[in-house]
């Protein structure tokens, strides 16, 4: 899948908003790795969690275009932004809503969900003072530590994520994750195969000072 352009964002957006990374690129490439599946899956709706620039959802858009919708969020509204304006640049269709995860959306409407979540491993004061600034409507200079700062195993927002799983994906859906070794993915697997859905490594990169790894998961319900 093509990179999409971010010429239109500034250092300025992003000294607010994530700029693209090993993270993010890992993310694409998995999603390009498994675009027969997701061909054949034909989604109805893909959502990109925490979608930052919108490099993801954008590439991701363009390539579903015809018979997905596809949907950001972000709780960062300079991400909204950022993403709104990548889609534009890009020629993509999408839609990028302000809210924190799925939140304003349909029970289990999602065929394709992705995230790559704040996931470094942080004290747990950095996100006490995110969720109090979440709640106001301007950008602080905060929302970039917050897109990395994961408190404690680098987990805190993802494990709320995984908790809500059964309720966001689809009977069908597929949720591509993108996790560090420090946050401890095996744990992670056992967690969610408790919760009748099936996890694996799908692909894992050694960049320096990081291991990342992107997380496959679906219904033990659904066909593979
Ligand atoms: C590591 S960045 C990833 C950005 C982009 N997806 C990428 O890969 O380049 C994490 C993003 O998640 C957003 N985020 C953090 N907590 C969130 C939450 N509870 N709900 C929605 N987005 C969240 C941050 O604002 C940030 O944009």
């Amino acid at each position: 899948m093509e990179t999409p352009y971010t010429d239109h964002l500034s250092p300025e957006d992003f000294e607010h908003v994530y700029e693209p990374a090993e993270d993010s690129f890992l993310l694409l490439d998995a999603l390009e790795k498994d675009l027969e599946y997701l061909d054949r899956l034909q989604p109805r709706l893909c959502v990109e969690l925490g979608s930052g620039s919108g490099v993801i959802i954008t590439a991701l858009a363009k390539k579903l275009a015809g018979f997905s919708l596809c949907l950001a969020t972000d709780i960062n509204p300079k991400a909204c932004n950022a993403t709104r304006r990548t889609a534009t640049r890009n020629g993509a269709r999408l839609d990028s809503i302000r809210c924190s995860l799925a939140d304003a959306l349909r029970p289990r409407s999602v065929d394709v969900l992705l995230f790559n979540p704040p996931y470094v491993v942080t004290s747990d004061e950095e996100l006490q003072t995110q969720q109090f600034d979440s709640h106001s409507e301007s950008s602080t200079d905060r929302n970039l530590v917050f897109s990395w700062a994961g408190g404690q195993d680098g987990r805190r927002v993802t494990d709320i994520l995984l908790k809500q799983l059964d309720d966001i994906l689809s009977p069908r859906g597929v949720l591509y994750l993108l996790l560090l070794r420090e946050n401890k993915p095996e744990e992670i697997i056992k967690y969610l195969e408790g919760l009748q859905f099936r996890a694996v490594k799908f692909m894992e990169r050694r960049i320096p000072g990081e291991h990342l790894c992107i997380l496959k998961v679906t219904r033990c319900s659904a066909s593979s």
